[in-house]
């Protein structure tokens, strides 16, 4: 039997132990292996309380179990969910009673939202909008998650390929009534109205900015200045004070520490450049690079100055100076230039610091609230289409020209929605899935 025709299952939750732990069957043989373990089938999409025994008849566990019969389930197959107990030892019970039947095996990662994309029950977008809700971090990523995946991008994209057919269509009947007078005009202006109008709206949706798929990576801020100015005291106060940590991780190099935090809802990633001075080590010299490479990027960067400070910044954003460790004496000239004036020892002007970074994100990302790109692949389908269609409405064009030109464009709208020919793109997209995804 063909992999893809092969009924699956993988453990839906996550890290073992746990006190429930969800494992999902899905595909043609679901049916006959929930009727072998449990003895039954339940009732469509009602909890049926169960024991699952194994092949010899000894139980496995007393379970919850689940049966969603094709075509009215998350992947439009057969689906079996089996709420077992989060002990690894029952899950390895449950693995190898299910990889006992045949044509039976153990998912892919994304492998079930293939399935459901497969079957119709999501588009491209709507899939990516799935793995974006799953690693959502931030309230505002969730919401951005949560209308991609209700269709905000791919109900236009399909609304856009449908009038580029119709526009297609109406050129090619005018083709085809090219000997009878006027038809052949009749049908071609309204086709080309309706195509300028398009490339307007669409045109105006890339020009938003890129916010939308910054919202899903998060804005950078980076901590710069001279040695011992305190950029990792600020960088251990923020991340201690006020501020959720979503995940702190030591960067690639040790010259470089990312935190990710939530802002008041708003992703941010602060990476404290605290590598950033002159050495002979090349592996120094190496990390030394990339972080200033990171600041010069970073979307703000907070330049502290203890009041010894007199050289500028190195950045291509905005930059806030900083003066640092306000609590001590001796404030130099460079005191009436500093934004903020913080002691990371007492604490003192952090929190309006926090403030303004949140307000900072807030603006920036405003505009992402209406964003329909929240990828890369989204911005350059959309580019390719507007291209043809500038094409295709180009004066004089021959009509054959112009429906051909409309014909590659709704191809374009297909290939965003995941229609046609986007095999390797698939194979990107649900690859990098969580298991049981
Ligand atoms: N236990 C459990 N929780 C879960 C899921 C799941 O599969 N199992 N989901 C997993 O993704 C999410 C909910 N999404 C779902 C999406 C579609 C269908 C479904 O059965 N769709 C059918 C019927 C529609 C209906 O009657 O409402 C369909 O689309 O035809 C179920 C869950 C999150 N929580
Ligand atoms: N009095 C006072 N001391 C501070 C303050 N912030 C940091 N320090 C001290 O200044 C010294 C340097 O702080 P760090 O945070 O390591 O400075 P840094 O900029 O990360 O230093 P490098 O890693 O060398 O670039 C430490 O001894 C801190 O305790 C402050 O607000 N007030």
């Amino acid at each position: 039997m063909h992999p893809n025709d092969q009924t699956i299952f993988a453990l839906a939750t996550g890290l073992l132990p746990s006190a429930i732990a969800i494992v999902r069957l899905s595909g043609s043989r679901a049916g006959e292996v929930v009727t072998a373990l449990i003895g039954e089938l339940p009732p469509p999409r009602l909890a049926r309380r169960a024991t699952i025994r194994d092949r010899v008849g000894e139980p496995i566990d007393d379970a919850v179990v689940l049966w969603f019969p094709a075509s009215a389930s998350a992947t439009g197959e057969d689906v079996a969910e089996f709420h077992i107990h989060g002990g690894r030892a029952v899950l390895a019970a449950l693995t190898a009673a299910l990889s006992s039947f045949e044509d039976v095996r153990s998912a892919e990662p994304g492998e079930f939202t293939r399935r459901a994309f497969e079957n119709g029950k999501l588009d491209l977008t709507e899939a990516e909008g799935l793995d974006d809700l799953i690693h959502a971090d931030t309230e505002m990523q969730r919401r951005q998650a949560m209308r991609q995946l209700g269709g905000l991008l791919g109900d236009r994209a399909r609304r856009w390929r449908a009038q580029i057919i119709e526009a297609a269509a109406l050129i090619e009947a005018g083709i085809d009534f090219s000997d009878e007078g006027d038809v052949q005009g009749d049908l071609m202006a309204p086709a080309l109205r309706t195509i300028a109008q398009l490339h307007a709206e669409i045109s105006d949706v890339l020009a938003q900015q890129g916010r939308g798929e910054r919202l899903r990576d998060g804005l950078v801020v980076a901590i710069a200045g001279a040695p011992n100015v305190g950029k990792s005291t600020l960088l251990n106060r923020l991340a201690r004070r006020e501020v959720a940590i979503v995940s702190p991780y030591a960067g690639t190099t040790r010259d470089v520490i990312e935190v990710h935090l939530d802002l008041g809802g708003y992703p941010v990633t602060l990476i404290d450049t605290a590598g950033i001075r002159d050495s002979d080590d090349p592996v120094e010299q190496e990390g030394i690079r990339r972080a200033r490479a990171r600041a010069t990027d970073a979307d703000l960067v907070l330049w502290l100055d203890d009041g010894r400070d007199e050289a500028a910044a190195l950045a291509n954003g905005t930059i806030w100076r900083i003066r640092t460790k306000a609590d001590l004496a001796g404030a130099g000239a460079s005191e009436q230039n500093a934004r903020f004036a913080i002691s990371a020892e007492t604490g003192e002007g952090i929190g309006p610091l926090i403030a303004a970074v949140q307000q900072f994100s807030a603006g920036y990302f405003g505009a992402a609230e209406a964003s329909l790109i929240t990828r890369q692949r989204h911005r350059a389908m959309l580019q390719d289409a507007v291209v043809m269609l500038q094409c295709s409405i180009e004066p004089g064009l021959e009509p054959e020209l112009v429906a051909e030109e409309l014909r590659l464009a709704a191809r374009t709208m297909g290939r965003l929605l995941g229609r046609v020919d986007v095999e390797d793109v698939l194979g990107e997209i649900f690859g990098r899935f969580c298991i049981g995804k």
